[in-house]
């Protein structure tokens, strides 16, 4: 049979490869094609992981993706203390991320947004006190007051817990003794409680608006008197080194808060004994209405405006600490009362240290913030007196937001604050606060000042 003309014309073919230069060409196009689509297919996949919902991924990956984003995006881009994110990280940081998940996305994120939701609530009750002629204040048996606003910010944040976390166990400064026997008190503290409850978006109150939102069902409410003050006796616990326990100061820095200066309400949650969730509601730090600091345990410290509509939380924005080398750059702080902490010995260790600068002086856990919000870089808090056992509810939020924040806690000896001991610290005494980078310059001064002063540790 004749071949076909076409047959005809076609060349044998070959059985042994050889590389053409189109070969090459070819093969070099596709090298670059890759080079520019893989790291665009890692980057997706990064941002996916740290705003998908644990139900998909490994929590822990997507919080340490979380936390190395935000260091590479919020470094050195403070303006005054708020660090400022745009694009895809804001997506990242953004509340509503976190909140439209339908579980908890990262770990403890629930317990955090419910204690934000909580303390930014009984902000909003503190406020209103700080700003209102009457606070209602006694002297409890220490000789140190409670107003209004503590037994009301106590009610409420535990009505929160309550509703949320019914087995959990409570550490609250406050009990209603004093209340109970106060009939006069113990109203002007339920209509405090009540118009915080029914306060609206603008603030205004149930009594003079009639636009309430009305209460938020997911931080639960205060019906009556004696609910009330059931719920400032849930915080009677005593033991703080087993299971969930949540600890609260409700206006920790009262002093400050009725001499019109600083205050906290803070609240951190410890799981045996160790400190997961930290939360610092500041009312008077920055400006335009305060600062909600928070921090979860292997997440970074975030900062957002507080908002008097207390049922949502504003975008969080990532901050940490200064990260100075050399103790003599810090700016150093301290409380404002004389009588709980030592300012004479504080002053010396700060020259000695090499500080020139004058003291930042805040009331309360204030002092915390202010160093994760980049205001100061050392917190000193030496004793008054040896016999002073310091609160785990004065502590336990702000170091946590600290530490989160690139920070060192530990206490006068150099050792780490026990917060397992029940109610106060027992293996504990005095309070330091810096950066990590110059936390082993700082405790070696103080730690020798205070054997010097003090003697050595002989807590147990
Ligand atoms: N002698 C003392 N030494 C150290 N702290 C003391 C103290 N007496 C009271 N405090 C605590 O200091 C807290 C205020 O801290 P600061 O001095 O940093 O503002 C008080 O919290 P409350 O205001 O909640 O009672 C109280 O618990």
């Amino acid at each position: 049979m004749r071949p076909s003309a076409g047959a005809a014309r076609s060349p044998p073919q070959s059985k042994v490869t050889t590389t053409t230069p189109r070969n090459k060409h070819s093969i070099s196009r596709v090298l670059i094609i890759l080079s520019i689509v893989l790291p665009v297919i890692l980057a997706i996949t990064i941002v996916g992981v740290a705003s998908t919902p644990q139900a998909v991924l490994f929590p822990r990956l997507q919080s340490f993706i979380v936390t190395r984003f935000s260091n590479t995006v919020c470094a050195n881009k403070r303006i005054g203390f708020l660090c400022l994110t745009s694009g895809p990280h804001r997506r990242i940081f953004s509340s509503r991320t976190m909140a439209t998940s339908t579980g908890a996305s990262l770990p403890f994120e629930r317990e955090r947004r419910v204690a934000e939701l909580a303390v930014q609530r009984a902000a909003v009750l503190s406020k209103a006190v700080y700003n209102s002629k009457v606070k209602g204040t006694l002297e409890k048996d220490d000789n140190s007051p409670v107003t209004i606003a503590d037994f009301g910010a106590q009610s409420l944040v535990f009505a929160s817990l309550d509703k949320n976390f019914p087995d959990d166990n409570i550490i609250g400064e406050e009990d209603s003794a004093d209340l109970r026997s106060n009939k006069e008190l113990t109203g002007l503290v339920f209509k405090a409680v009540t118009d915080a409850i029914y306060s609206n978006a603008t603030g205004q109150s149930s009594s003079s608006s009639s636009t309430s939102s009305g209460p938020v069902p997911e931080l639960g409410t205060v019906s009556n008197e004696t609910e009330m003050m059931d719920f400032i006796d849930k915080g009677r616990h005593t033991e703080s080194g087993k299971g969930r326990v949540w600890a609260l100061d409700p206006i920790d820095g009262t002093k400050g808060f009725l001499r019109g200066g600083q205050y906290a309400i803070a609240l951190a949650l410890l799981v045996d004994g160790v400190v997961e969730v930290g939360v610092l509601g500041c009312p008077n730090l920055g400006e335009d209405g305060g600062v909600l600091v928070s921090a979860v345990r292997g997440q970074g410290t975030v900062v957002r405006p507080l908002s008097s509509d207390f049922s949502t939380l504003a975008d969080p924005s990532r901050v940490t600490m200064k990260p100075i080398t050399t103790s003599s750059e810090a700016a150093f702080c301290e409380g404002v009362e004389s009588g709980h902490s030592n300012h004479n010995l504080q002053g010396k260790i700060a020259s000695g240290l090499g500080i020139t600068k004058d003291p930042v002086r805040y009331d309360s856990q204030v002092k915390y913030a202010a160093l994760a919000l980049g205001q100061a870089e050392i917190y000193l808090r030496l004793p008054t007196s040896m016999k002073y056992e310091e609160k785990i509810w004065d502590h336990a939020a702000g170091s946590l937001v600290v530490e989160e924040a690139g920070g060192a806690v530990f206490d006068m000896y150099g050792d780490k604050l026990d917060f397992t001991t029940g109610r106060t610290f027992k293996r504990n005494k005095g309070v330091i606060v810096m950066p990590k980078g110059i936390a082993e310059d700082v405790v070696r001064v103080v730690s020798e000042a205070a054997i010097e002063v003090y003697g050595a540790k002989s807590v147990l």
